[in-house]
């Protein structure tokens, strides 16, 4: 990927400006999110009128809301002036759907945007832009409400679905019999490898507010008899023991010596030849490329109080401190690779 030279000196303006009023065409999507537009054109097309009732929009600018949705390639429009889902809306943001990305948008409204306003301030002062963000356990803070806790799991499974099912098929499962996910939220990446490789049992590690919602996600997966959740805390508990550890987009919410804490409690928890995986949207060595790794360690940087992402050739040098003794990284979707550590 070099798509940052065809980024620079076009010798117009225009991308300046559209990345600039950036947040025109985000907040365009993520109202629509908000609004189910996406849920309410499930069923059939739908003509604006129609569409406008069941969305409960206002006449002012109800029709430039959706038209821009059509000009922004997130909704069709037929010569009778029908509203539809495109294929990728359909596929993507319709709630329930089986490849629902929208959890991490409704997470961006809620969340991720109040915060990201405040980036600046963020910069100047290395704090996080959340009140609750600079206590020791954000998560605490943000389980404590039931709302907040459901979006937040669900915003972990529509991130982390694409490069589960890549790690499902790519990694080598029938050389090892059990696996813990640590950090496991719902159970999304249990359940993908699970599925797919009959032989395996596995764990879900997490703090005690995510126990019903894996029990309720693993239950509708038909898993029950072959994945268990222990609740615990990585800073004060000892790691399930496990042939395979899993750590997906946990290291980059801390900082370097919880990352290496949490690395060495996972050597300690493997037998001799087990392995540890890492995934994340994991920064190129060289840091000119994955813009996505890079501004989401900004969005670590304005939501947590220590947390940054890294590039693959980093989170190697902690494995071999740990002492791993050997460690790849593979490229599995979108942003996302992985690093695999061997005992
Ligand atoms: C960013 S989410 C990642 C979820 C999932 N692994 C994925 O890749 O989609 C981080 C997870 O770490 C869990 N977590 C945070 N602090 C923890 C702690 N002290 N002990 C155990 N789990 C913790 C959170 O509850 C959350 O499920």
């Amino acid at each position: 990927m070099t798509h940052h030279d065809s980024r620079r000196d076009s010798g117009s303006p225009e991308r300046i400006l559209r990345v600039g009023l950036g947040f025109w065409d985000a907040n365009t999507l993520l109202s629509a999110v908000e609004l189910d537009v996406f849920g309410e054109l499930a069923e059939r097309p739908l003509d604006g009128e129609e569409l406008r009732l069941r969305t409960g929009l206002h006449p002012r600018g109800a029709q430039d809301f959706l038209d821009a949705l059509v000009a922004l390639g997130f909704l069709d429009r037929d010569a009778s002036g029908r509203y539809a889902n495109t294929p990728d809306t359909a596929r993507f943001l319709v709630r329930g759907a089986p490849e629902y990305i929208g959890g991490m948008l409704e997470m961006a409204t809620h969340q991720l945007y109040p915060s990201w306003a405040r980036l600046t301030e963020a910069l100047r002062t290395g704090e996080p832009q959340r009140d609750e963000a600079g206590q020791n356990h954000m998560f605490d803070h943000m389980y404590a409400d039931d709302d907040q806790r459901r979006t937040f799991q669900r915003a972990m499974t529509s991130l982390s679905s694409r490069p589960i099912a890549k790690i499902a098929e790519r990694f080598p499962w029938p050389k090892y019999r059990t696996v813990a996910d640590i950090g496991c939220s719902e159970g999304a990446l249990l359940t993908g490898v699970l599925r797919r490789h009959a032989h395996l049992s596995g764990t879900g590690f997490d703090l005690p507010p995510v126990r019903p919602h894996f029990e309720e996600y693993v239950t509708s997966a038909g898993l029950t008899g072959r994945l268990s959740f222990r609740a615990g805390d990585f800073f004060a508990d000892p790691l399930p023991r496990a042939d395979v550890l899993v750590f997906g987009h946990v290291l980059h919410d801390w900082d370097l010596p919880t990352k290496r804490m949490l690395l060495k409690k996972a050597y300690e928890a493997l037998p001799a030849d087990g392995a540890v995986i890492v995934f994340e949207t994991l920064i190129d060595d060289e840091r000119r490329e994955n813009d996505f790794g890079l501004l989401m360690s900004l969005n670590m940087l304005v939501e947590t109080k220590g947390g940054f992402d890294y590039t693959g050739a980093d989170c190697r040098a902690w494995l071999a401190e740990a002492g791993f003794r050997d460690s790849r990284v593979e490229h599995l979707d979108g942003p996302d690779s992985m690093v695999v550590g061997t005992k």
